[in-house]
């Protein structure tokens, strides 16, 4: 069997103190996991080790198969290009157009060849529905088109893992199911998706196992 995308024994989730203590949690190769838990129970602060935002100073872990805890400065670019990130809002840059945006992002991960680079653009533009927007200003897009934008961006580099941070908080729930939609998609086709949520409709509709951050702890409520 692969190794887990993520995997992380006993770890410390801190902020000036500590948020989750005794995590311990696997998801595998194409799994899908909701993160759900009360405003500040410590599910951003999760995500966020585990993009290497926060350091994971007590514990042991790997995301991609990167050991988390002393990851190098250095090394932390290298396991973003394995993960895709998304936001609440959306962090388009709005002086470009989308195909701008998604050219810097290639730019910056070290893609070279004009028209390979194109190619990709117009790929993974195609796969979230918006083919034609490559020449569009963000802010000419509604807010679920900027967000699958944003979707689009994060699967440029084919990552093995979506972190998404409340993707469908400021959509209307028709928008949000499309978006849900889409990351089923993204799944089905064997990346793993971990996604924190207040959206308790989504996850009756959308069964997927649920970790939940309470008490200080993370608790696997297990699939619903
Ligand atoms: N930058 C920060 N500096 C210090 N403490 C922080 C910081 N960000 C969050 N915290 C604290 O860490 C705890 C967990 O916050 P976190 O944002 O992870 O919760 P959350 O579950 O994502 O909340 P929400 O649902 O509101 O997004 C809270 O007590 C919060 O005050």
């Amino acid at each position: 069997m692969s190794e887990p995308v993520i995997e992380l024994h006993d770890a410390v989730i801190m902020q000036e103190q500590p948020v989750l203590q005794g995590v311990s949690f696997t998801l595998e190769k194409g799994e899908f996991a909701y993160l759900v838990g009360r405003t500040g129970s410590g599910k951003s602060s999760l995500l966020k080790t585990l993009y290497a935002d926060l350091p994971l100073q007590q514990g042991v872990g790997t995301v991609a198969g990167f050991a988390l805890p002393k990851l190098a400065p250095a090394k932390i670019p290298f396991l973003r290009r394995r993960l895709g990130i998304i936001f609440q809002d959306f962090q388009l840059l709005s002086d470009r157009t989308v195909g701008e945006n998604l050219m810097f992002v290639l730019n910056a991960t070290g893609w070279t060849g004009k028209a390979r680079k194109q190619q990709r653009i117009s790929d993974v533009l195609a796969r979230v529905g918006l083919a034609a927007a490559t020449n569009r200003m963000p802010h000419r897009l509604s807010g679920g088109e900027q967000q699958r934008v944003v979707i689009a961006r994060a699967m440029l580099n084919e990552p093995v893992l979506l972190l998404a941070d409340e993707p469908t908080g400021n959509l209307d729930p028709e928008v949000s199911d499309s978006i849900m939609q889409l990351f089923a998609e993204i799944n089905n086709a064997g990346t793993s998706i971990l996604m924190a949520t207040h959206n308790f409709q989504l996850l009756e509709k959308y069964p997927h196992r649920v970790f939940t951050c309470k008490d200080g702890q993370l608790l696997d409520s297990g699939r619903r």
